[in-house]
């Protein structure tokens, strides 16, 4: 069994996804502010809900392109372990919110071809963790959680000096071979652990942490 492997479920909406999420043996738990998604929480949700979570399991703050105003309220009324940048934030802005608020920050950085995995030398020395996510289709009304991978063989036998996630079109089928390709040692995903857009489906959730450390 690969036990060091760590899953962040991402995109929890309801009081009783936290605790399936921990009995799955969830590392990272992840609520959604960004309006438009299905997998929206406002944050007075997202407090009932990380208060439910015990310590050891870090509960994420996902946001794109969020303001000082949205990151104020969350930080003021969530007690988060981490921030998730999923939108198009400088390295400068990383910075700037790593310090305004104090809490390890992820960036998440979209990979289609080659060169775009250039962009993480360029936050590695602010951001605390690297998500590397498919970047969205053309179509897409968010940045993420649209069930879509990338091409796994880019980052084969790659190594950076920064923590790193694998994300997108994570499922039970494909999590052994996106270990076996990608090495990778953490893996975040959202869209595979539901019955429909926004509902998580906790029988799902067990059965992808099994076949994630198996
Ligand atoms: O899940 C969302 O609705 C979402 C909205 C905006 C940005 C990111 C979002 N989800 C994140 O995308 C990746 C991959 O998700 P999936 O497994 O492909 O559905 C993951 O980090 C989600 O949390």
């Amino acid at each position: 069994m690969a036990q060091d492997i760590r899953i962040k479920m991402c995109g929890l909406t309801r009081p009783e996804d936290t605790p399936a999420a921990v009995a799955a043996g969830a590392a990272y738990v992840g609520f959604v502010f960004f309006p438009p998604s299905p997998r929206y929480v406002s944050p007075e949700l997202a407090r009932e809900m990380a208060l439910a979570v015990p310590p050891g399991v870090a509960k994420v703050a996902l946001v794109v392109d969020a303001d000082d105003a949205l990151l104020d309220e969350l930080t003021n009324r969530v007690p988060l372990d981490m921030l998730q940048l999923h939108g198009q934030e400088s390295p400068e802005r990383v910075a700037e919110i790593k310090a305004r608020y104090g809490l390890p920050v992820m960036k998440v950085v979209g990979v289609r071809e080659a060169s775009d995995l250039e962009a993480i030398d360029r936050y590695a020395g602010v951001a605390d963790q690297i998500l590397l996510d498919a970047k969205p289709p053309k179509d897409a009304t968010r940045p993420g959680g649209n069930a879509e991978s990338f091409d796994w063989s880019l980052i084969a036998g790659r190594e950076w000096n920064v923590p790193w996630m694998l994300a997108g079109g994570l499922t039970v089928e494909n999590v052994a071979e996106a270990i076996r390709v990608t090495g990778t040692r953490q893996l975040d995903l959202s869209s595979a652990l539901e019955s429909a857009p926004g509902v998580k489906d906790h029988g799902k959730m067990r059965a992808f942490a099994d076949a994630a450390r198996a």
